[in-house]
């Protein structure tokens, strides 16, 4: 079974390209997904976290408000270092069991591990094969306010607390161009996804 690292810049198109996959039969793991569970209400993530950040963190229901969350840490390098000391190392252990309880089943042809900060987080070395997804800074930013109704000065604030896309590629295996339609987009994935089912058959 192979896995491959899906990555890329915040709101580059990774889900976009996922849901695809996931289409033409690919098992995704989606590393946000692994983080929303990780911190939920009563974990020992969530507990750290209000240690650090205090209980203004938190919802009238107890769980966290990662919106407020997002807004501190992606404003504040220090603060955003603290939230990964938490919660990385937490991720990285739940997508190991993921992959290896796949690898155990032996059903899968591939698994697509969707992060933003794969290579951040050093994840490349637990891939095969690394894709990024690549879109042009101004198309990044638009599509970045337009999804999550951010201010210009937020959207880059949330591109900036990343490794740019100019040093991410260094680690690619294929790049994923998304400055143009879906059925572009399509058309790449579904190359990749053919040569991923040739070779493993
Ligand atoms: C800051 C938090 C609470 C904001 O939550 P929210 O629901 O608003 O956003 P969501 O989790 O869907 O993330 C949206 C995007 O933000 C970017 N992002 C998230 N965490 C980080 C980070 N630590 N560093 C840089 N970019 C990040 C990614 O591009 C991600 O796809 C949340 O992102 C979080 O807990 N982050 C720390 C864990 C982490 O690193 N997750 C990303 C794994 S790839
Ligand atoms: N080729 C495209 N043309 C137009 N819009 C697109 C295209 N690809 C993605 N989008 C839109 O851009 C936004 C960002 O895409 P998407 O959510 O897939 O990014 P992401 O990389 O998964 O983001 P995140 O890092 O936050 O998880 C979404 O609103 C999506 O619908």
């Amino acid at each position: 079974m192979k896995v491959i690292g899906l990555t890329g810049g915040i709101a580059s198109g990774k889900s976009t390209v996922s849901n695809i996959l996931r289409e033409m039969g690919a098992y995704v793991i989606d590393a946000d997904e692994i983080s929303r569970e990780i911190i939920k209400k009563g974990s020992e993530a969530w507990k750290e976290i209000i240690d650090y950040y205090g209980n203004d963190i938190l919802l009238p229901d107890g769980e966290i408000d990662r919106k407020k969350l997002g807004n501190i840490v992606f404003a504040d390098k220090e603060k955003l270092d603290k939230l990964n000391a938490i919660t990385h190392p937490r991720i990285i252990q739940r997508i190991k069991e993921i992959i290896d309880a796949e690898k155990e089943k032996g059903k899968e042809r591939a698994v697509i591990l969707d992060a933003a900060i794969l290579i951040e987080m050093g994840l490349q070395n637990m891939v095969d094969e690394v894709w990024v997804v690549s879109i042009d800074k101004d198309k990044q930013i638009k599509r970045l306010i337009e999804r999550d109704k951010l201010s210009y000065e937020d959207a880059m604030n949330r591109i900036r607390m990343q490794m740019p896309l100019s040093e991410k590629v260094k680690y690619a295996d294929y790049v994923i161009d998304n400055s143009k339609d879906i059925g572009y987009i399509r058309k790449q994935i579904s190359k990749l996804w053919e040569r991923v089912i040739k070779k493993n058959n």
